[in-house]
């Protein structure tokens, strides 16, 4: 697994400003569009692309264009919803397939609550977004889930990690065969008794759409 931690001022000074408890939840969810943004650049660096030919009002010339097939970005709901927009502003021609997970606030375990994603995704590289990376069970298990249907190219999109996280998602993926890149806006400096990113930003899903029930 490959961890990119994009340094970059703007990134820091969004981060800043999305961590703060005193930012309300539209702005909230207006920092992390503008985020994803800003990372997707990054995580798309190997994005495949077939060559083209075109015309010019000049001349001929060949450029590239998105291979086929296309690439599927899959937001973990709830919070990776929040991301979706900024990602696709990027990449508007991906396909989009959601996964559904919750982690037990007790025993910290993920667990799968709705899935809609194509049977067979051989060949496809995809886009995970999920704003925080604590334990790293969400991420390995979604990592999982899609790898187990064939998809042969990963990059997690993720706005916070935790070393932690790192360390068992690394360990979740032994013996998997597919690349993963985790791109991030920061490293923090570790989980709480909770589970919580410290310093972090809170509940990423509570702070995007209210406090879940
Ligand atoms: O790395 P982990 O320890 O697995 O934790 C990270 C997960 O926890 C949060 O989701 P949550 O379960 O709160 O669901 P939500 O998005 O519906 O709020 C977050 O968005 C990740 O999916
Ligand atoms: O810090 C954390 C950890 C898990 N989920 C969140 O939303 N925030
Ligand atoms: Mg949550």
């Amino acid at each position: 697994m490959r961890l990119h931690v994009v340094n970059h001022p703007l990134v820091s000074h969004k981060l800043t400003v999305l961590r703060d408890e005193n930012t309300d939840s539209p702005t909230f969810r207006r920092l992390t569009d503008e985020l994803v943004t800003l990372l997707a650049y990054e995580a798309t660096r190997e994005v495949r692309v077939d060559p083209m030919d075109i015309t010019t009002p000049v001349g001929p010339t060949t450029g590239v264009y998105l291979a086929q097939p296309k690439p599927m970005v899959v937001p973990i709901l709830r919070a990776g919803l929040g991301m979706l927009d900024g990602m696709m502003r990027l990449l508007p021609t991906a396909e989009v397939g959601f996964l559904g997970m919750v982690r037990n606030e007790e025993t910290l375990e993920a667990s799968t609550y709705a899935e809609r994603l194509p049977e067979d995704l051989s060949g496809r590289q995809c886009y995970v977004l999920d704003p925080m990376l604590a334990t790293g069970g969400t991420l390995a298990a979604a990592i999982r889930f899609l790898t187990d249907r064939g998809a042969d190219d990963i990059t997690a999109i993720c706005l916070l990690v935790a070393p932690e996280g790192v360390a068992n998602l690394e360990k979740g993926l032994e013996g998997l065969d597919v690349p993963v890149t985790v791109v991030t806006a920061a490293q923090d400096e570790k989980l709480n008794e909770k589970g919580y990113i410290v310093p972090g930003l809170g509940d990423a899903g509570d702070r995007l759409y209210g406090v879940a029930h």
